[in-house]
């Protein structure tokens, strides 16, 4: 069991996990502790609606903690690393949920042969769905990952992937939510245009995700086959899939989803960088 968890970066991610951790009971609100750069209204936001732990002193919020995750953006990496390294205690697990920042790196950073993990979770932690993919560092065995997993599985599933795949997983799943808001708002705005009342529309729209979803997931037919089951000869669905087509809407989402992954590359060779001329 855990004793505590520490996030360092208090934005919407770590808000987004520690919503998913207590509302699985996973932890209790004070084994959570949380500390942020400048933001204080954000840790007050934290403190305020989960009655979690708080400290601009990061040694105070890292002490004692089975696992640190980081939790801030890709560019305040290096400092909040040199920020916390003197803090990091031996057997501590830290966890990096940023996109394309390798586990090398913050090794290296950090100076120290602590297990590093990265994870790769998505919003829809807050409500206990999130699609992680987990990969250890070169320090990280299996035990850590299993404590990581183990974190992650009370915010939605998780996959144990090559951290090489995480890239693309980041494009794929990490980003992913986005998508389907962004098909969703299309929704929206076809039900408005054909003047069908905005909450009857937002119920019609979301309870169609919603059973997509769960077809997908119960009944494991492939998406082309149900897809098919749904498309009568002459009618409806295929005029509507025929315009999809005419626009190129599914080389246009391949394409988006391998652009957010190679996002992921560039921003993480930037780290790449930086942490061989310090070497
Ligand atoms: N938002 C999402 O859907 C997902 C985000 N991620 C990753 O999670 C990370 C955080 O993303 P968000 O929560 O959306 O960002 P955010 O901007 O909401 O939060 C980042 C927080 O980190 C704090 N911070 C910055 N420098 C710091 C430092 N040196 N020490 C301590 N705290 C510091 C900022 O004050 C801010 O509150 C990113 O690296 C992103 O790649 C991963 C999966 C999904
Ligand atoms: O947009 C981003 O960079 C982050 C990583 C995955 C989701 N959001």
């Amino acid at each position: 069991m855990f004793k505590k968890v520490s996030f360092v970066g208090a934005g919407s991610m770590a808000e987004a996990i520690i919503t998913g951790m207590l509302a699985k009971g996973f932890l209790k609100s004070n084994e959570i502790s949380v500390t942020n750069k400048e933001n204080k209204e954000r840790l007050e936001r934290l403190v305020n609606l989960y009655q979690v732990d708080s400290s601009s002193d990061r040694g105070k919020v890292i002490k004692g903690a089975d696992i640190v995750i980081l939790s801030m953006k890709p560019k305040d990496i290096k400092d909040a690393l040199h920020a916390i390294k003197g803090y990091i205690e031996p057997n501590q697990i830290v966890v990096s949920v940023l996109a394309g920042v390798s586990t090398d790196y913050i090794s290296v950073e950090l100076g120290l042969n602590a297990p590093v993990v990265r994870a790769m979770p998505n919003t829809s932690a807050t409500i206990g769905c999130s699609a992680t993919a987990i990969a250890g560092g070169k320090y990280a065995n299996n035990e850590h990952i299993e404590k990581v997993k183990e974190l992650f599985q009370t915010i939605g599933t998780t996959a144990v992937v090559d951290e090489a795949d995480l890239h693309a997983i980041t494009g794929l799943s990490g980003s992913g939510p986005a998508y389907i808001y962004y098909f969703a708002e299309a929704m929206e705005q076809a039900a408005k245009d054909a003047g069908i009342n905005e909450e009857v529309a937002k119920e019609l729209i979301i309870q169609t995700f919603v059973g997509a979803a769960q077809m997908l997931k119960t009944t494991k037919e492939e998406p082309a086959v149900l897809r098919k089951k749904i498309t009568s000869p002459g009618g409806t669905t295929q005029a509507g899939v025929e315009t999809l087509e005419k626009y190129k809407s599914q080389e246009a989402l391949i394409a988006c989803i391998k652009q957010a992954g190679a996002r992921s590359v560039e921003l993480g060779s930037a780290f790449q960088a930086r942490s061989s001329t310090l070497k």
